[in-house]
């Protein structure tokens, strides 16, 4: 087994004055950063996906706040200037709830401050980002335990460290499970239409040294059918109350076809992820994104006969998740044991 090295780049690095976004539309030809100095510029790069994954944009959007307040501190009202730099990072996208988890911090330590406001706020979303970072290691640990002597896993879009603050929730796992020595193979999805597998995931593992097989999505069924996978390890943008979990696009599908082959799903995420307000996924707002990210050219005309519907992520039912990994341990079948056990107030 080679020696895995910590993945050196990062999706987001704090200068002090700035936010540098790695732009992952252009991995894995190019690594190249863009860098932010207000929130609007911040709410832009996670609309366009420069900087993708639940927790990854729930980082980037701390710092936006930060960015805002560095920009309107201390005029009068300035307040009142930051939380509509909050408005715009929350209008971003709809999906992952750590984005609007780390918003609601945010906001809740700006109207706490009194002394020095800047200074709160840098030390709450470096926090925010430290903190994402202890998670991922802390599920990795958990969900190698689960994985236990499996040598084969799929997983599906990118929940790795370019996802997150570092290291990643379902490649954190594979990434712990891989150096314990039983892991032999990461099959990973393409990911239609966005290739977050084709071209984030398996980009990511080989920079780690960890062996990944490329497969389309359709193929999937046929992988699982051969028998060369024992488990699913799949991050999450949001879990409900009833340990339904949104995640992207293909994933319910996935977990369709493990129940029929008799492989086991889990799903890795940090409780920055649970939205225990929303009794069930059917309430979680599914993002759908223009329609050119499928469309060839020739039919993106307004009179077009040919559209297209391209919902980005979909929700897999509590039932038919083995194990949900978290920080604050792990809750098998969930579908019958629900997840508010993790809640805290
Ligand atoms: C740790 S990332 C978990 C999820 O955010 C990830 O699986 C996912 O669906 C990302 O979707 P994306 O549209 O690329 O932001």
């Amino acid at each position: 087994m080679s020696n895995p090295k910590q993945l050196s780049v990062q999706a987001l690095q704090w200068n002090g004055r700035s936010l540098s976004v790695l732009d992952q539309r252009l991995l894995p030809e190019k690594i190249a950063y863009d860098d932010y100095q207000d929130a609007a510029g911040v709410a832009e790069a996670i609309a366009s996906m420069r900087v993708r994954g639940a927790p990854a944009i729930g980082i980037a959007a701390a710092y936006g706040v930060l960015l805002s307040a560095m920009r309107h501190y201390p005029a009068d009202n300035w307040q009142d200037s930051v939380e509509k730099d909050i408005q715009q990072l929350a209008a971003s996208r709809p999906t992952a709830v750590n984005l609007f988890w780390a918003l609601d911090k945010m906001r809740r330590r700006l109207n706490e401050s009194n002394a020095d406001p800047i200074a709160e706020l840098t030390q709450l979303a470096q926090q925010i980002h430290a903190e994402d970072i202890a998670a991922n290691h802390a599920m990795g640990e958990f969900g190698a335990d689960i994985l236990g002597d499996a040598k084969a896993v799929l997983t599906h879009c990118n929940a790795g460290a370019l996802a997150t603050g570092g290291y990643g929730t379902a490649l954190g796992v594979i990434r712990s499970a891989y150096k314990r020595g039983h892991l032999q193979n990461v099959y990973a999805d393409e990911t239609r239409p966005w290739l977050q597998g084709a071209r984030l995931t398996v980009w990511e593992l080989a920079q780690d040294g960890i062996p990944a097989t490329l497969i389309a999505d359709s193929a999937a069924a046929w992988l699982m059918k051969s028998g060369k996978i024992d488990w699913i390890v799949v991050g999450a943008d949001r879990i409900t109350a009833n340990g339904d979990a949104a995640n992207k696009i293909g994933t319910y599908s996935l977990a369709v076809l493990a129940k029929q082959h008799g492989v086991k799903v889990m799903v890795a995420a940090p409780y920055s992820t649970f939205d225990f307000s929303l009794a069930s996924g059917d309430s979680i707002e599914i993002e759908e994104r223009n329609p050119k990210e499928l469309l060839a050219d020739c039919y993106l005309q307004d009179d077009s006969l040919v559209t297209a519907w391209n919902p980005v992520f979909d929700v897999t039912p509590a039932e038919l998740i083995s194990a949900i990994v978290t920080e604050r341990g792990v809750i098998i079948d969930p579908g019958k044991n629900g997840v508010r056990s993790l809640q805290t107030c």
